[in-house]
């Protein structure tokens, strides 16, 4: 996990040290550490500009100095701090003998760090000089330093209007992409995309979210000696590829009541295959039993059921002795507006047990605190209609514009973890604190998909002893950590078994089966 902060967190931290006079210190810390990446971007480069030709005229390999002197790096600079650092590390480059054009977005820009290239001998133009287009289309490298952490997007667009590099040229973000909002990953219109991002003391919310996230490429993170100010991190990202997922074998002595029981509640007559898919994914997660909790008489579920997953117990009736080894709960994928399942629902919620909430399951619960270890996992819709509930009249698309605020507020008010699903997963504790897991393949965007999701979560609770015999709440923070450390373990796991099927797509049954192979 990583920590990632807001632009106005990465401010505050800076504030102190701006107070104590160190604010060009920082300045040449991020200079630096930008004009090293920009070295080893024109090192490595092999297909921008002059750079392509890595041999002379004799055949010769050129040794990597040659390809930094004589290179061509361009920079849009605006007018505040961020255009400063580029104008500093343009100096440091043309002091390594690159060509440096400084093109100035705005009516002024940092005037010691003008003074700093021309001193280094480097060139300064406005961009709307005859002269801007040419110096893009020779450039190796583009800085993109016209705005830093201070953008803040809102619904009234301001489009950056940038001239766009030639299709070959490596853009570097300073900070952040220009016209990025660093605390939501809102990005303007016309926002370019860069390859990779230089980000100065931390990475901001922005880079790992939205079309942030699309637009920073590989992130760079340089230590400008803000740690000691920064708070406790309140977001942690969590990358799929690289995420930590402990894969270790039962004990020597587990039997099946010790590895986790999951209780289902999901599947009606209206969608019966979401209690399949739900149940193939809890059960190739690794439990120890699965029992399905269909009410009496549910024949078409509970066909389904057993003609799929021989493996699982159907219980029809509460007083079944079984219901009480069962360790974790799943329920509401697939019980649409069955009387019966809402019932049966809302009874396992009354009762305390740790459970996973989904799909319609959401709409038979409402704000204030939750009885037991609660895991919410709604999608943007879903979200909304949880916010509604609790005073909060918002949209799927408010949703989307700012994810972290409204996860938080839901687990604030439902008093349980939510795991907001969508492009990136956001999961939040009534606290405040969150997690996002980025890196999940599009292809997960298939009906069943959240079925499984869902299936899986309730596993990972189910397995987590802890959880499953200490009492408590989400609102309690060590509850709230294992609660969203199962459902971080869940998504990852849920991406992965994704990305392992291609990138073609699949059913969201193919996705369940694929937990149970020997990679997932
Ligand atoms: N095989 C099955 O039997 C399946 C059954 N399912 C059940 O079908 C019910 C209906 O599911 P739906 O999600 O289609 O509809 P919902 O009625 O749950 O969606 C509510 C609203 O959210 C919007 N919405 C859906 N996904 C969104 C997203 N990712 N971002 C923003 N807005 C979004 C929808 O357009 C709709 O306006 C679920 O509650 C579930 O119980 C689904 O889980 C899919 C599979
Ligand atoms: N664009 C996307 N990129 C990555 N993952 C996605 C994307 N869109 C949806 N997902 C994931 O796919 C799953 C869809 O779940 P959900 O919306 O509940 O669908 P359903 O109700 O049909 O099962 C979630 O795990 C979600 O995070």
């Amino acid at each position: 996990m990583r920590p990632v902060f807001t632009g106005a967190e990465v401010r505050s931290a800076e504030q102190p040290l701006l107070d104590a006079g160190l604010g060009p210190e920082l300045m040449r810390r991020a200079a630096h550490g930008l004009a090293q990446h920009v070295i080893e971007v024109l090192k490595g480069t092999v297909s921008a500009g002059q750079l392509a030709e890595s041999r002379d005229r004799r055949g010769r390999r050129r040794p990597h100095a040659a390809r930094i002197y004589g290179a061509r790096v361009a920079a849009y600079v605006g007018t505040g701090n961020n255009g400063g650092d580029a104008l500093y590390a343009l100096a440091t480059l043309r002091r390594r003998g690159v060509h440096c054009v400084a093109l100035l977005t705005g009516e002024r820009c940092h005037a010691a760090g003008l003074a700093a290239l021309r001193s280094a001998g480097g060139r300064a133009l406005s961009i709307s000089d005859p002269e801007a287009p040419a110096v893009l289309e020779r450039a190796d490298v583009v800085i993109d330093a016209m705005l830093g952490t201070g953008s803040r997007v809102t619904d009234e667009p301001r489009p950056i209007e940038l001239i766009a590099p030639a299709e070959h040229v490596h853009i570097v973000a300073c900070d952040l992409p220009s016209g990025v909002d660093a605390a939501t990953g809102r990005a303007e219109p016309g926002a370019l995309r860069a390859d990779s991002t230089v980000t100065f003391g931390a990475v901001k919310c922005g880079l790992v979210m939205g079309e942030g996230r699309q637009l920073a490429g590989e992130v760079r993170v340089v230590d400008i000696g803000l740690r000691p100010y920064l708070p406790e991190a309140r977001v942690q990202h969590v990358e799929v590829h690289t995420a930590a997922c402990s894969d270790s074998a039962p004990p020597w002595n587990a039997h099946k009541y010790s590895r986790g029981v999951v209780g289902l509640i999901a599947g009606s007559e209206q969608y019966p295959g979401a209690a399949v898919l739900t149940a193939r994914s809890a059960v190739n997660a690794g439990i120890g039993m699965l029992v399905a909790c269909p009410p009496e008489g549910a024949s078409t579920v509970r066909q389904l059921l057993l003609g799929a997953l021989p493996e699982v117990v159907v219980s029809e009736h509460a007083d079944d002795g079984v219901r009480e080894r069962i360790s974790a709960w799943v329920l509401g994928p697939g019980v649409g507006e069955d009387q019966r399942l809402r019932d049966a629902v809302v009874q396992v919620l009354d009762s305390g047990a740790p459970a996973v909430l989904d799909a319609s399951g959401l709409a038979y619960t409402g704000p204030g605190a939750a009885a037991g270890p609660l895991l919410l996992t709604p999608h943007a819709g879903e979200l909304t209609a949880l916010l509604t509930r609790c005073g909060e009249h918002v949209t799927a698309a408010d949703v989307a514009k700012d994810p972290l605020r409204w996860t938080r507020r839901a687990a604030e008010a439902y008093g349980a973890v939510v795991l907001l699903k969508g492009p990136e997963t956001v999961i939040a504790s009534p606290a405040g604190h969150c997690r996002v897991v980025t890196g999940a393949p599009s292809t997960l965007a298939t009906a069943g998909s959240g079925d499984v999701l869902a299936g899986l979560a309730g596993a990972e609770m189910a397995r987590d002893r802890e959880l499953v015999n200490g009492p408590g709440t989400a609102t309690d923070e060590r509850v709230a950590g294992r609660l969203m450390a199962a459902a971080v373990t869940a998504t990852v796991r849920h991406a992965r078994a994704g990305l392992a099927l291609g990138a073609h797509g699949f059913a969201a049954s193919g996705l369940a089966a694929a937990l149970g192979a020997p990679s997932a």
